[in-house]
């Protein structure tokens, strides 16, 4: 049985298990439940804190685990990314009070707060920054006011917190994060492991492709396939009357919009854009 390690609370718990979910797996019914069996697809889910994932899969007891890039570098446990899941995304920083031009050298002899101590102390080793780092567990934007830091390093996603308690990031981002999938760094593969992978991948893709129909007059086919390629070519039926077709294919969601645009100003028609659940390529 495949032991895999979902956070059970905070910005990755929601969607890590709808993830799952949509990726065919068992749901937790109880959110105080630490465990799901799922025996169909033999896999048994832990719910962890996202701090503590990192160290159950580099230890070898999990199997596959997922939490945050900048949670499992600051572990410290030896796991490797065996797929980036594309939400929990955030950048993690230097902040400093605003109204003073900050850069990392002037953290030199400060007190810096972060919930992130080795993080933070391998970045101050690559900036040669000698710094007394304070580990707090949260809220460590306030800090500074409450006059335990003079700085912190700290998650920033939309920066609402920083700019409400009157901070600004400097520095480049200390790590760029976003919800992972983890294993044991040379850990042996398995095929229960990469049917794991194989499902999540499917709908981490699904969702950042839609599904594109519309009818098309045969004598701009060729402009319409150049607009819409889809991976490997698009699907082309023939409709009841002989001067249309019908064409299929995936496009990028970002890009969604302008694609439908562009047909339309060819000659398309009946242009529909549809969600993919999931997906193997
Ligand atoms: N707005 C956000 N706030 C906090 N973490 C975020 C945010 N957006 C993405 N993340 C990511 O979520 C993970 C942190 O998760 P979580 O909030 O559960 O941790 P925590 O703040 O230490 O936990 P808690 O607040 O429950 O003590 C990190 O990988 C972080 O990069
Ligand atoms: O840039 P923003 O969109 O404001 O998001 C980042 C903030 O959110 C997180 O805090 P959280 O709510 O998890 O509280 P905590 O500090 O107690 O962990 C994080 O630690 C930052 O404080
Ligand atoms: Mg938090």
């Amino acid at each position: 049985m495949l032991r895999v390690a979902v956070p059970n609370k905070g910005a990755l718990a929601a969607t890590a298990s709808e993830m799952l979910g949509e990726a065919g797996y068992r749901r937790r019914h109880e959110q105080r439940d630490l465990t799901v069996l799922d025996p169909v697809n033999e896999v048994e889910f832990f719910f962890l804190r996202p701090k503590d994932i990192a160290i159950y899969v580099g230890s070898g007891d999990l199997d596959l685990g997922i939490t945050g890039r900048d949670l499992a570098l600051d572990s410290g446990a030896p796991v490797t990314e065996v797929l980036a899941l594309g939400f929990g995304g955030s950048t993690f920083r230097y902040a400093g009070p605003a109204g003073q031009e900050w850069k990392p050298a002037d953290l030199h002899g400060k007190r810096l707060a972060t919930s992130y101590p080795r993080l933070v102390r391998e970045d101050l080793k690559r900036h040669g920054v000698e710094a007394e780092v304070i580990r707090l567990d949260g809220a460590v934007e306030i800090s500074i006011q409450l006059g335990v830091a003079d700085a912190i390093a700290d998650v920033v996603e939309s920066g609402r917190s920083l700019r409400q308690n009157n901070l600004v990031a400097f520095g480049d981002p200390i790590c760029v994060s976003e919800a992972v999938l983890l294993e044991r760094e040379g850990s042996a593969a398995s095929k229960a492991k990469s049917q794991v992978a194989a499902r999540l991948r499917g709908v981490v893709f699904a969702q950042q492709y839609l599904m594109l129909d519309y009818d098309c007059p045969r004598g701009i086919l060729e402009q319409a396939i150049a607009i819409t390629p889809g991976l490997e070519s698009p699907t082309v039926a023939p409709l009841a009357d002989d001067n249309w077709v019908a064409v299929r294919a995936m496009v990028a969601r970002k890009a969604v919009n302008q694609v439908m645009d562009e047909l339309a100003d060819v000659g398309a028609k009946a242009i529909l854009a549809s969600d993919i659940r999931s997906c193997r390529l």
